[in-house]
């Protein structure tokens, strides 16, 4: 493999964005700013057989996942995605072929969000591959959606459904043999190919005071996070989490994937109660599902309770971390 012709192969032949002045090709990318509007940066890696395991994994489906994370990040924020740019450390086993599928995947998304990649970074490895992919997005001024956002008798909510990435997972790491009468596709692509919830948090921006977080550790994380930062305690029920039928059908551990699995990447939040009817309404229009799981009790604390319907138990911030 060369690393110039890689190079070559994977530069974009037009953009989507007038703006870019300088793309793939020299020291650093140059683009103009928008007035009005504030950039939002993130970056998350992604390592081979940390969050992805090459028997299972195509090459397409490595950079679908890496960019997927990042343009989540962004929608956690309320916010467009507009750039990435693409650092990554490749085993010398690897074909360029392998390589370019990669940025194949990347490409799906980039196409439906209309996002250039206008930079990166390529290096050999004699280990693992790693994944770094960092996207620039925009919000209007003073319309990002913090986790330091909640208040007191807000409405604590979630998008979409929970705990089907962390069954995908399991299947595909064939921990267990699921009933036979339960379609699995499902649960796997949800794994493989999470759906990041960029129309959800654009609305949430919209209002007047909404906390955001994308799950990629799990719930209970996540909510415990925007508790921290809003130095609040939040209750949610447990019969209001949003699961899929089958997922309870799958596994006994079903509880444990919504909770704590991770990888969803929905949108977890609070808004104020006033305003709860019309982001809801708004979802409706889209299609874009949406519950409210629980409620925002206090501010003396910073805690998560989880109602099981016969206890309140503290939810603990359990979920996946690198460094336990
Ligand atoms: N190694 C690091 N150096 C600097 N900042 C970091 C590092 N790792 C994480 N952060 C920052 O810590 C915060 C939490 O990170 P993380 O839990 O990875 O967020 P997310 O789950 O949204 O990706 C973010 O603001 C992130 O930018
Ligand atoms: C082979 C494999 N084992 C375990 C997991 C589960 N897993 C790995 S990382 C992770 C959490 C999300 O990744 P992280 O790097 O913490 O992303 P961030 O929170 O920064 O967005 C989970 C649930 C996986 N995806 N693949
Ligand atoms: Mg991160
Ligand atoms: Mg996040
Ligand atoms: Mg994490």
């Amino acid at each position: 493999m060369d690393e110039f012709d890689l190079i070559h192969s994977i530069t974009p032949p037009t953009l989507h964005h007038s703006s870019v002045d300088v793309g793939i090709g020299d020291d650093a990318a140059v683009y103009t700013a928008n007035r009005g509007v504030q950039e939002i940066v993130c970056v998350d890696t992604m390592v081979e057989d940390v969050h992805f395991k090459l028997d299972y994994s195509s090459p397409q489906d490595i950079g679908y996942k890496a960019l997927a994370v990042n343009i989540s990040d962004i929608a956690a924020m309320g916010g467009f995605p507009k750039f990435y740019l693409v650092s990554i450390a490749v085993p010398t086993t690897w074909q360029a072929s392998d390589v370019r599928a990669m940025y194949e995947g990347m490409n799906e998304l980039a196409k439906l969000y209309q996002m250039d990649l206008i930079g990166g970074d390529s290096v050999s490895t004699s280990d693992k591959l790693v994944v770094t992919v960092t996207v620039i997005g925009e919000v209007e001024q003073g319309r990002a959606c913090l986790r330091s956002s909640a208040k007191p008798n807000d409405i604590v909510f979630v998008t979409g459904e929970l705990g089907c990435s962390a069954a995908g997972l399991s299947l595909l790491l064939e921990e267990f043999s699921p009933p036979v009468s339960i379609e699995t596709a499902h649960f796997i692509k949800r794994h493989k190919r999470p759906e990041p919830r960029v129309m959800a948090g654009r609305l949430c921006s919209a209002f007047e005071r909404v906390a955001l977080n994308d799950i990629s550790d799990g719930l209970a994380s996540e909510l415990n996070e925007i508790a921290e930062a809003s130095s609040v305690t939040i209750e949610i029920e447990e019969s209001l989490l949003p699961v899929r039928q089958d997922l309870s059908k799958l596994h006994p551990q079903w509880q444990k994937w919504a909770l704590f699995g991770g990888e969803d990447f929905e949108l977890t939040g609070t808004i104020s109660n006033l305003e709860w009817d019309l982001l809801k309404e708004q979802c409706k229009k889209l299609c874009i599902p949406i519950k409210q799981i629980g409620v925002v009790i206090e501010n003396t604390g910073s805690s998560v309770i989880l109602n099981t319907g016969s206890q309140r138990m503290a939810l603990e911030k359990k979920g996946y971390n690198h460094f336990r």
